[in-house]
């Protein structure tokens, strides 16, 4: 994929930061970003997103550094992807197609793969409509349902049967792991759930090596993760804490995977404390915790117990005790220890922060 870039640019920094994100996600399926245009505008087009102009230069500047494709920071109505593909004669993809194709490219257990073909098979039914029509036009006489429409209707139909069937085989995952869960319950009350949630490379699942030694999958690109994975750890006094290192969040997540990601997410919902894990070299790291924030809403999980875990310290100061005089940004609005997990800094504090709150859960 030979891309251009398309942003609209309403909050500058939030915006750019996004545009930035998005030329990784790009590079993650092997893409070549050749360039990116950006608009100023409050509103998004109804018709295509950015204004009428806009499209044509599109159509010129694709055509004169020959892209294959063009990528827009944003999730597209499908009336909206197919009036730009039309217009400008080239591939048109938005956010959720690509996160859509990394997580299909990445996914390796047998759940996973099913909850990406569900969010892919959510995200492409509405585009059919649209093309249906279109194709009925070329063929088809007036009044009658050509041909393309015909096609497009079977098409849909396929869609829509496989994705009762999904969504069934999704249910039973869900009871299994819900009765599993139960039984872990009935071990002991002495286990603590602890689920590690965070933007994507923050480092989830380094920390998750570092705190319980599991080998994981670790790797400077967005969306290495995309199996929970749960190991346990104990802890002083008969504690026992299980880890869960989860799939990492992004802004602007399409809205269909976070459907098809519940299975998952659920791990989230069921533990008892929530590490929030940050990427405090980052500069842009306050807006992905309030993105983060956002998603723990949406799951019913922002009463849950948060400790936020400020990682990657050894980008910032030389040694572990220089970390320790980082201040904590009093306005996370609950406890904060700060890490790193490459390094083993304050992986102790942070086990011993888990165990007073523990120990306070299991006392209730
Ligand atoms: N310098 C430094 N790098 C780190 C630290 N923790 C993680 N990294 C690096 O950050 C990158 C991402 O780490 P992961 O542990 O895969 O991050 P993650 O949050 O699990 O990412 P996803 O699963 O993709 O959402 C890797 O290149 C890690 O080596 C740290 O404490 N310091
Ligand atoms: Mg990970």
């Amino acid at each position: 994929m030979k891309a251009i870039v398309v942003s609209l640019f309403r909050e500058e920094q939030e915006d750019r930061e996004s545009l930035e994100e998005l030329k990784e996600l790009v590079k993650a399926v092997d893409g070549k970003v050749l360039g990116y245009i950006i608009q100023r505008r409050r509103e998004p087009d109804v018709r295509y997103y950015v204004g009428a102009g806009k499209v044509e230069e599109i159509k010129q500047v694709a055509q004169g550094i020959e892209a294959d494709a063009i990528v827009f920071d944003a999730f597209l109505s499908p009336s909206q992807h197919y009036n730009l593909e039309k217009a400008i004669g080239k591939k048109v993809y938005d956010r959720a197609d690509l996160v859509l194709e990394i997580f299909s490219r990445r996914v390796r257990s047998k759940t996973a793969k099913l909850q990406v073909e569900l969010a892919k098979l959510t995200h492409e039914l509405p585009r059919l409509y649209g093309k249906g029509k279109e194709l009925s036009r070329l063929g088809g006489g007036v009044g009658t349902r050509g041909p393309g429409e015909q096609q497009a209707e079977i098409k849909r139909r396929w869609i829509k049967k496989r994705i009762e069937q999904i969504k069934k085989e999704l249910q039973e995952v869900r009871k299994q792991r819900a009765e599993q869960r139960k039984r872990r319950e009935r071990l002991s009350d002495r286990i603590i759930r602890v689920a590690l949630v965070g933007y994507t490379n923050v480092g989830k699942s380094s920390l998750m090596k570092a705190m319980t030694g599991t080998d994981t999958f670790v790797a400077d690109m967005p969306f290495a993760t995309l199996d929970t994975k749960t190991s346990s750890r104990d802890l002083p006094e008969g504690l026992k804490i299980l880890i869960t290192d989860t799939v990492g969040f992004i802004r602007r997540l399409p809205p269909e995977l976070v459907e098809s990601f519940k299975a998952t997410l659920e791990e989230v919902q069921e533990a008892d404390i929530i590490l929030h894990v940050i990427d405090i070299s980052d500069p842009g790291w306050i807006n992905k915790v309030q993105v983060v924030k956002n998603i723990l809403k949406d799951l019913g999980c922002d009463e849950k117990p948060v400790i936020y875990v400020l990682n990657k310290a050894d980008r910032l100061v030389a040694s572990e005790e220089e970390a320790f005089n980082l201040t904590e940004p009093a306005f996370l609005g609950g406890k904060a220890v700060v890490v790193s997990a490459v390094k083993g800094w304050g992986i102790k504090k942070l086990l011993e922060v888990i165990r007073e709150y523990a120990k306070e859960l299991v006392e209730v």
